[in-house]
């Protein structure tokens, strides 16, 4: 009895001592196997950390912020819908956020490659504005060019995080290779006072474009956004006439930023206009190729992106890619892109569009484009 229970007692431990050892020896095997793919170069290509941790919560936390409630804090992240059975193309969730952010491409077969070649380099052109113009859709549609690599979601560098510095902003962006162009797009630099003046301080040299559209169609376009995000929100005309009356309320950022003329004026003092592209909004949906030439062109790129990459969406209403950045289906813009639009009376439409009507001409004399509004 004894006995046998001293041998198990042996079988036992010598079973201990073959386990230890083989885990020791597993251990060595997945130690040299990691130390041989280092050697070789293959820890490289993990992807590096495009920012860190603190700076990404940040970012991150300020996305899902704009993405809740505060509509004047809003962003491009919104939930996604498609149009039947297409993928619309915006930043659906966290994981494209963050993926969007450090602006590399989609986890295919060739992200380690995107992600080790090239450098970090400032923008050198932004999409400057304006909110609701149309400002995805062009950012989008550039990023089938092969040449145009940009952030996905909006750095809001030179409005919210300029306190974070060049470098962080740099970090942001994108790898490129010799004669590729970087871009990124914030609406909300064309009204803000301090950002030609920073931007300018980064480089005079940056090539800017402003998608403009409407003023009175791009102000529902701003209040329908907020009314999708605060139902309860008071009605177009209450916060459009100042208590009542019939005076505008240019206090109203829905109206304020329409006022063209008045924000190009501030951009005007650090940059000349041969800087400016100016894309109409309505000539985008109606012929997003025809306007892509032009952009392509103010970009000195080859006109690579054409007809050929564009369908009428019957469904969503709206130009769709056949082949967006990264994928080989047909995509459109997401539910909070082509949304429809609440009945405003037409009288205080007729109102809005007055008063707009001499800042419209305005801009049509500074621009030297006539948009049409009228
Ligand atoms: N191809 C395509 N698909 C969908 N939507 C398109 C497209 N081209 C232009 N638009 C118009 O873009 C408007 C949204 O503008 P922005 O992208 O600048 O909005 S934002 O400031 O970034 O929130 C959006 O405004 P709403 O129609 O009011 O939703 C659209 O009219």
């Amino acid at each position: 009895m004894g006995c046998s229970k001293w041998r198990a007692g042996f079988n036992f431990g010598h079973h201990l001592k073959v386990q230890s050892k083989l885990s020791v020896f597993l251990t060595m095997i997945l130690f040299f196997t990691y130390l041989f793919y280092c050697l070789n170069g293959f820890c490289e290509s993990l992807p590096p950390p495009v920012y860190d941790q603190q700076t990404s919560n940040l970012l991150l936390n300020q996305i899902l912020l704009d993405a809740g409630q505060d509509a004047r804090h809003k962003n491009d992240v919104t939930a996604s819908a498609s149009a039947g059975d297409e993928q619309p193309l915006e930043l659906d969730d966290v994981d494209s956020v963050l993926q969007k952010l450090s602006g590399e491409p989609p986890s295919e077969g060739n992200m380690s490659v995107a992600n080790s070649f090239g450098s970090k380099k400032f923008p050198q052109a932004i999409i400057i504005g304006v909110k609701k113009g149309g400002t995805r859709a062009l950012l989008e549609f550039l990023r089938i060019h092969p040449d145009v690599r940009a952030v996905g979601a909006e750095p809001h560098f030179f409005d919210r995080f300029y306190d974070k510095g060049l470098e962080w902003y740099r970090s942001l962006m994108p790898r490129t290779l010799e004669g590729q162009i970087t871009m990124e797009k914030t609406p909300s630099y064309f009204i803000t006072k301090e950002a030609p003046r920073r931007l300018f301080s980064m480089s005079r040299h940056t090539k800017l474009i402003v998608v403009v559209r409407d003023p009175v169609t791009r102000a529902v376009s701003d209040y329908t956004q907020t009314l999708t995000k605060s139902p309860g929100l008071p009605s177009f005309q209450s916060l459009a006439f100042r208590n009542g009356s019939s005076t505008i309320d240019t206090a109203w950022s829905a109206v304020r930023i329409g006022i063209y003329a008045k924000h190009l004026e501030n951009w005007l003092r650090y940059f000349p206009l041969s800087r400016f592209l100016f894309v109409s909004g309505e000539r985008l949906v109606m012929d997003p190729a025809g306007e892509m030439g032009r952009v392509q062109d103010f970009l000195g790129l080859k006109r690579v992106v054409t007809d050929k990459h564009f369908y009428f969406n019957q469904t969503k209403g709206f130009p769709c890619l056949k082949k967006p950045e990264g994928s080989s289906r047909p995509r459109c813009l997401g539910k909070s892109k082509g949304r429809p639009h609440p009945r405003i009376p037409a009288q205080v439409l007729r109102r809005l569009r007055d008063f707009y009507r001499p800042f419209n001409l305005k801009f049509y004399q500074m621009t030297g484009h006539d948009f049409g509004w009228d």
